[in-house]
């Protein structure tokens, strides 16, 4: 993940290993958030430096609709965006319960049109119920934030887990993806609610091994999805 790492690993010699680089997580943040990270020409780099990378792309930003070309352009295959960037501009610094179902469904239309996958994420205020099915069925991935979006560093909000419980109840096919100081310490109580895409930011930058602690959380989620099958 990209907003928790220095700048080391954008860096050819840096680069993990091919099974690791599957899927790699950037983040754009813009007025939703208190903090910048990263736009569509930084992932233009990142995918000229790995062309195999699968760009799943969080866009933590205030206007989710406007970057979808940009995004799509320099190689984003997934574009995640907030609902509750989708409402008034007035309100959206809040990161609370403020988005439009209505409106989302176009903004996923747009993803789609434009050749990516599309997300849509909760922040830890919002309800799982304002994903719609019709909304739910009509992404890739759901992703429930588990911290308030902005920083890395947050500690891990098991509050929001059950969340991730409804939404898998409701769509059992989707990919549900958790965010926000997710770790090797708590990969399998995320699995067992029933998330199977899990991002670390600390957890990994932070690790003397970032290697084993992937292989440990995917050991983790791998497990919970087998014993569920
Ligand atoms: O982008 C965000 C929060 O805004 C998250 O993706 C975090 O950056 C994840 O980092 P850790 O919580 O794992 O350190």
């Amino acid at each position: 993940h990209v907003p928790n790492s220095p700048v080391r690993p954008l860096q050819p010699q840096r680069r993990v290993p091919a099974h690791d680089q599957q899927r790699r997580r950037l983040a754009a943040h813009g007025h939703f958030v208190p903090n910048i990270t990263m736009g569509a020409p930084i992932l233009t780099c990142v995918k000229q430096n790995v062309p195999e990378i699968f760009m799943d792309c969080h866009m933590m930003v205030s206007d989710p609709a406007n970057w979808i070309d940009d995004v799509a352009k320099a190689g984003g295959k997934l574009y995640t965006f907030h609902y509750e960037a989708v409402a008034s501009p007035t309100f959206l610094i809040v990161l609370t319960h403020t988005g439009s179902a209505e409106v989302a469904k176009t903004v996923i239309d747009k993803i789609h049109a434009a050749g990516m996958l599309a997300g849509l994420a909760i922040s830890p205020d919002t309800p799982s119920t304002v994903i719609t099915d019709e909304l739910g069925n009509a992404v890739e991935m759901l992703l429930v934030m588990t911290v308030r979006p902005g920083f890395g560093g947050q500690k891990f909000m098991a509050e929001c887990l059950p969340k991730c419980t409804e939404l898998r109840a409701r769509f059992p096919e989707k990919h549900i993806q958790v965010d926000g100081g997710v770790g090797a310490g708590n990969a399998c109580q995320c699995a067992q609610a029933g998330s199977n895409v899990l991002v670390a930011g600390s957890a990994i930058f932070g690790s003397a091994d970032p290697k084993k602690t992937i292989a440990e959380m995917r050991t983790q989620v791998d497990a919970e999805f087998t014993k569920k099958a």
